[in-house]
Parts: C-alpha cells; structure tokens; sequence
C-alpha cells in the first residue's frame, strides 16, 4: 500500500482487512460463514451488523418513479421520443435512476435466468466454492464477501461473470460455467449467455436515449460501449432473522457505467432521493435502469449517479439479476466535447474503468462515495511517483 493510500485510510478510505493466512481466517470464521451461508441459524454473527447511522429506514411516502416506455424507440416517431429523453433527462439529472417497460426482453427468459439462480445457489457449497471469486476478481461466487471484508458484512451471495460485447464466441459464457463448476451447468451458462446478449441489446437503445437526452448525439455512447466488457450479477438474499440489523447490499453508487436491474416480487430495493431511502415497488414488467459512476464522468457530472441499497426480509428469500454495463478496460473515461465545450468545466480528470475497478476490488470498499475517494486516491498516487 502507498503512503498516501495510508494517510487517506485514515480519514476517509474503508480498507480490506490486511491479507489472512487459511489459519487465521478459520480462526476468525470466515470460512465458518461461508460453508453454512445461508443455513446459518439462530443469532446473527456479529460481523454482519450495520451501524445504526446506516439502517435509517425507508418512508412510506410513494416514489413517483418516472416508467420510460421503450416500444417508441423502434417505430422512429420524434415526439414520443423526445418525450422520453425528457423524463430520462429529469430523473438523471435529480437522481439517476428510472425504470423501462416494453424493453423487448422475452418474459420467459427472464423467468428462466431466475429459475437457474435456484440452481446455482442451490448448489452444494463445495462445488460453489469450487467458483469462489479469486482476489481482485469481478467473477466467481462469494458468500458475503466473507473473505474480502471483516465488518458489515451484506446478507447475501453472489455469482458473476463477464460478458464481452464483442469479439467472442456465442459460448462465452457456457465455458465459464463449465469450467468453473463442470458439465452439468452447461444449460445455466446458455440461459445467461442468452440474457445477456438481451441486456447488451436493451443497453444499446438506453444509451441511445441516453444521448438524446444530454443533446448529444445518439450514436455517442452506443460506440463508446459497443467493445465493453459488462459484469452480469446474480443476487440471492437468504431470510435473515435480523433483517432490520443488516444489508443485503450496503448502501452505495455502483461504480460501473449503467445497471439494468431485475428484482423478484419480493422487494428491497431502495433508493435515495430528496434526502429519504425510498422503496422501489417490484414490477415484474419492468428493468429497473441506474446510473452509474462511471457515467456520471461522462456526462461531466450532469447525470447523478443513484444511491441505492437492498434490504433484506426476515420470511422470505429473495433475488435479483443486475447486469453492469462497463466499457473496455482501457478505454479513456471522458465527456464528449459537446459537453464541455459551452465554457463548462472537466469536472473529473481522465480515468479509465480499469483504474476505478481496480481501486473497488484492492483498495476500497465501494460505497456512496466511491468515485470522490478514487479520484483523491489517484491524485494521491499520480504526485507520489514524481
Ligand atoms: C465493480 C463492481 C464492484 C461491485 C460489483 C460491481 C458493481 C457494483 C459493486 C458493489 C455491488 C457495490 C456495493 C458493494 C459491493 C462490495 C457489493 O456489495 O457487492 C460492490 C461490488 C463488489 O466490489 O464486488
Ligand atoms: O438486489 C438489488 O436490488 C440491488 C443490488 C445492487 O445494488 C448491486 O448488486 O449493485
Ligand atoms: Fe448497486
């Protein structure tokens, strides 16, 4: 760790633990949660209790969330999409989240892609840990981030893996799952293999709209993302007796550029808008479209980035299916000119995706304030080499 990470980590980084032997992780149950996540009976260990300052709870009062008809952008008629680019644009800019309906995505597979989060998650936890995300990994099976964090753990496991926009085989994501959890996961792999080539088409019209919306051109950020590497994640949140003491995913911005989110009946997404966590009623119908940190950088900070979190039922399981729209590794994170050029000031210095998802998996804890902490830290360590 540089010397100025550590200084940092004083005031305002959450770091990893420091690196563990087997030894000592067994010592300190790590690996105890992981073999009986989410079996785990009776209290809760103390490792996934939240602060009290974090589990202020959601009003009762009603989101008027805006619901985005997406069926106008294939028949080509202006109005309604100018309509549409209208409320994508007032929601962006206040909070950045809304959610789309006639999407085109087959109801069937999206009940199928839930169908094999049953079978994933309900896999032996041996084989499941034969998948076990490696350090500093986006894909692979975790039992709540047991071995990434000490404290705050969130109340849920997760399976992701990577989905090329370009230049793979149609079986990408069929060999992942056979390699990492053999031949019998072949038909999960092509239901996800199938679902994510939909979210690669339904993020292609979004970000159309997208560009619309910020007055510049349409094609724009369909370019900027056609070579990109997007993160597919399945969530599976067990009943947890302690529900109103923990998280199934803290509150925080996703750091990545655009997720498109499905969630089950079952609710417990929230998000925060006007200074209150508001509940985001489950519709079966409808993706639930986030702005991401990443995006917000290349709308010159025009978009916001939403905040939000998942709480979690102390009855009934839950589970949710985010798909992560991420541009290629290196390519350079910036605002299209048209965006600066009126006299208005870079609000964030170039980065690349790589460098942010970097700084989330070894050196930061993503949260509300991600992107500050990452570029204070890239300052940090830019003047620290000269
Ligand atoms: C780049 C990423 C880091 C996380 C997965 C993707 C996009 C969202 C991030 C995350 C979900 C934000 C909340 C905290 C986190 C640790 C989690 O609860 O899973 C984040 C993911 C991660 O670091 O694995
Ligand atoms: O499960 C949910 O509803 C939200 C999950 C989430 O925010 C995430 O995985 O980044
Ligand atoms: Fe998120």
């Amino acid at each position: 760790m540089s010397p100025n990470l550590m200084e940092l980590s004083a005031s305002t980084l959450v770091l990893y633990p420091a690196s563990q032997s087997e030894e000592s992780k067994k010592e300190n149950g790590v690996l105890a949660f992981e073999s009986n996540f989410p079996q785990m009976k009776g209290e809760m260990p103390k490792e996934f209790f939240w602060p009290s300052g974090d589990l202020i709870k959601a009003t009762q009062e009603e989101l008027k969330e805006p619901l985005v008809n997406l069926g106008i952008m294939k028949n080509g008629d202006e109005k309604a999409i100018a309509n549409a680019a209208e409320l994508v644009r007032h929601a962006c800019l206040k909070h950045g989240f809304f959610q789309v309906i006639n999407h085109g995505v087959n109801p069937d597979l999206i009940d199928a892609a839930y169908h094999q989060i049953d079978t994933l998650f309900n896999l032996p936890i041996s084989q499941k840990l034969t998948a076990k995300r490696k350090p500093g990994a986006l894909s692979g099976y975790s039992g709540a981030h047991a071995d990434r964090f000490s404290s705050k753990l969130p109340w849920k496991e997760t399976f992701s893996f990577l989905f090329h926009h370009q230049g793979f085989s149609n079986s990408q994501i069929v060999d992942y799952f056979e390699s990492v959890l053999g031949q019998d996961l072949q038909h999960t792999g092509r239901v996800y293999e199938e679902y994510c080539e939909a979210m690669k088409e339904l993020s292609s019209v979004i970000m159309e709209l997208l560009g619309i919306s910020l007055g510049v051109d349409g094609l724009h950020y369909q370019r900027f993302f056609e070579d990109g590497v997007s993160i597919m994640r399945c969530n599976y949140y067990p009943p947890c007796n302690s529900a109103n003491h923990t998280f199934g995913t803290g509150p925080h911005t996703d750091p990545t550029s655009l997720t498109i989110l499905h969630q089950d009946q079952v609710g417990g997404l929230e998000v925060f808008v006007d200074n209150k966590w508001h509940a985001v009623r489950p519709r079966a119908e409808a993706f639930v479209v986030n702005i991401g940190d990443t995006f917000m950088a290349l709308s010159n900070g025009r978009y916001k980035s939403c905040v939000h979190r998942a709480v979690v039922n102390r009855l009934r399981e839950r589970r949710s299916m985010a798909y992560f729209v991420c541009p290629r590794e290196d390519k350079v994170v910036k605002p299209p000119e048209i965006l600066t050029s009126k006299n208005e000031e870079r609000k964030y210095p170039d980065f690349t995706w790589s460098n942010l998802r970097e700084f989330t998996q070894n050196h930061y804890r993503a949260d509300a304030a991600t992107l500050q902490s990452f570029l204070q830290w890239q300052t940090s360590s830019n003047s620290s080499n000269f």
